[in-house]
């Protein structure tokens, strides 16, 4: 497949205003919900204002980030990623994992639930970032709540009993990622091929993104495979203010959310490129995000839900395998 942006495209991602949800008024609670639904099915993405997390979290948290990144090698690498990609944890090194054939121009600390005792997190020595773990793992727990609320939102907006999804979700094995993509040369992206992050698709239920003001994030089209836009395009140029955070949430459906709708919700192919505007002989400026993956509880079964299959179709769509097998045939291969 040949890949192409269309950056200057008139396609906009559909922005929710999250307060309609939490209000009391159930009629903006549904109107948030449908479109929820319908954004989610027609373009795999979303993004949303006033949304649960307050200015201070989001700026902790990117806070955080550039804190993690900015230690030397060799504390970061006391927090190094095991060998094997299952499941992710700790830190990853520029090239240690390659989505496609493509360098990826990344380096990202990972983490799971802090209960997860099969899979610890790989932390780095408090002594050289005090108060990164406690932080991090108090913001993993409000992802998580912010999850099920989302769930709530999706349940209702596909007319579905409410806990239909998120009791699926309840014993959090969800994983949280903070990015960070370093300063380089234009040129080096266009002579060597490489990425911020290349095509791929997140493997849970929902992806709670945040993002910084660089830019790069592109989505595929559903209506023209291998055509990519801009996430929160609008009629031109990203603003800043599209994508500065706080403000904005970014939301995005995972291969599991697609396979239990049986296709209605899209997990679409995403990737970071150059922002808009780069040439050749500019320097790129270092980018940072974090990405909540949202996952379905391991034994869950990752199968065509039965209120999205016809009535006596019941052995047709996905197949039921559990999250967790799922979750590991598709990170085979990544690392
Ligand atoms: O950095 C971003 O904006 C996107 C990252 C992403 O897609 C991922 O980590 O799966
Ligand atoms: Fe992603």
């Amino acid at each position: 497949m040949t890949y192409t942006s269309d950056q200057f495209s008139k396609i906009t991602i559909p922005r929710l205003d999250f307060s309609n949800f939490s209000s009391e008024e159930a009629d903006s609670q549904e109107a948030f919900s449908k479109d929820f639904v319908n954004s989610l099915s027609r373009f795999g993405f979303v993004t949303v204002i006033n949304h649960p997390f307050s200015d201070d979290e989001i700026e902790q948290l990117f806070s955080w980030n550039q804190r993690f990144f900015a230690l030397s090698n060799e504390e970061k690498m006391k927090a190094a990623h095991p060998k094997q990609a299952n499941p992710h944890r700790g830190y990853s090194y520029v090239g240690q994992e390659r989505l496609t054939s493509a360098l990826e121009i990344k380096e990202t600390f990972d983490q799971g639930p802090s209960q997860d005792d099969i899979y610890p997190n790989r932390w780095p020595p408090e002594s050289s970032i005090s108060g990164f773990r406690s932080s991090m793992e108090e913001f993993f727990d409000r992802c998580h709540s912010v999850h099920i609320m989302l769930l709530g939102a999706l349940e209702r907006g596909l007319d579905l009993p409410p806990g239909f999804l998120s009791h699926r979700c309840l014993n959090n094995s969800s994983e949280l990622r903070l990015n960070h993509y370093p300063s380089f040369p234009a040129s080096e992206i266009s002579q060597a091929g490489a990425k911020r992050i290349a095509e791929h698709s997140d493997f849970g239920t929902l992806t709670l993104l945040f993002q910084d003001d660089v830019g790069g994030l592109e989505v595929e089209s559903q209506d023209r495979p291998g055509v990519f836009f801009p996430v929160a395009a609008g009629e031109g140029r990203i603003t800043k203010e599209d994508l500065y955070v706080p403000k904005v949430l970014t939301v995005n459906a995972g291969d599991c959310l697609q396979r239990w709708t049986n296709d209605k919700l899209k997990s679409a192919v995403h990737r970071v490129v150059l922002p808009q505007g780069v040439r050749d002989d500019d320097i790129v400026r270092e980018r940072y995000s974090a990405a909540y993956f949202a996952k379905p509880d391991r034994e869950q079964h990752v199968g065509s839900l039965t209120p999205f299959l016809e009535k006596g179709e019941e052995e047709s769509g996905y197949e039921r395998i559990t999250a967790w097998e799922f979750n590991q045939s598709r990170l085979g291969g990544t690392y």
